[in-house]
């Protein structure tokens, strides 16, 4: 209650006591909800002047997302100018081309050369970065401020995004040859998992995706979304968004998705996560 008292916000609490350990997110939201109520009501002794609805939650209020302006099917940013191809509305999964130029893609490529090493996927128990039958990509990381093709695409994916560049994690580059996939998985971090607590902890919640594709693929390695009928063949420039969370930054479990397996030719994409909060 004193922390609320200081004006924190109820989700940073809700997650700040799952973090802890000693809380799942489901008991954290409910106890925040009850002290709440208990406050309007005056139970506590410091009654507001108006009492909520017993059966509200502060947690359905919507926060602060990142979007893409989808009102035609053009989008002018800074240095470009971007097609909308597709918009699936709920969950939210968008398409858009001309994102990136033939000699960016080759660029980012060529910058990744082969500091490749197999991919990882985030334990659920610990949190440490674990090889996964699941996810046998390889993959790389160019760091901020490593190169100016990078940066250059990481202010137009912001603009595009009306989202700050500083509140997303690093760009990461998923390579598959022949056969290889990941099957599917979310993307948003589990707050009642505890190896994802720490990760929680730096940057908040992934709200969004941007799968950059760098190349075209001969056959096979679309994105699929498993609950939504979608395959999305990757294109050289395009680049795929979708939401993970729902506008009050909760996980929303119909963005299962995967890459699947490349049947010939080379995938490679470049992941970019919006966070809630600055990722540093
Ligand atoms: O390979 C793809 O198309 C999707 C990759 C993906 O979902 C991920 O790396 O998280
Ligand atoms: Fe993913």
């Amino acid at each position: 209650m004193d922390n609320l008292e200081r004006g924190c916000s109820p989700l940073d609490m809700a997650n700040s006591m799952a973090r802890s350990g000693q809380h799942s997110m489901t008991v954290a939201r409910a106890a925040i909800d009850e002290a709440l109520r208990l406050r309007a009501s005056g139970v506590d002794g410091s009654a507001l002047a108006a009492p909520s609805p017993a059966a509200e939650s502060v947690f359905s209020a919507p926060r602060e997302m990142p979007f893409i302006d989808v009102s035609s099917n053009r989008i002018v940013v800074p240095d470009r100018e971007v097609e909308v191809l597709f918009v699936l509305k709920k969950p939210q999964v968008i398409l858009l081309g001309n994102v990136l130029s033939d000699e960016e893609c080759d660029a980012i490529v060529e910058h990744c050369g082969a500091r490749y090493t197999r991919s990882t996927v985030t334990a659920e128990a610990d949190g440490a970065s674990v090889v996964h039958e699941g996810r046998t990509s390889e993959m790389a990381f160019i760091q901020r401020g490593e190169a100016e093709v990078a940066e250059r695409i990481d202010r137009r994916l912001a603009a595009l995004a009306h989202w700050s560049h500083e509140c997303s994690e690093p760009f990461q580059l998923q390579k598959y040859g022949k056969t290889q996939e990941y099957r599917p998985h979310y993307d948003w971090l589990d707050p009642d998992s505890a190896g994802h607590r720490s990760h929680l902890a730096r940057g908040g919640q992934r709200l969004a995706t941007f799968v950059l594709y760098l190349c075209d693929v001969d056959q096979g390695g679309g994105t699929v979304f498993p609950n939504l009928g979608l395959e999305v063949f990757p294109k050289k420039g395009n680049a795929l968004w979708f939401l993970n969370t729902d506008s009050n930054h909760q996980p929303d479990p119909q963005t299962l998705h995967g890459g699947a397996p490349v049947v010939s030719g080379t995938k490679i994409i470049a992941n970019k996560w919006l966070r809630q909060e600055r990722y540093g």
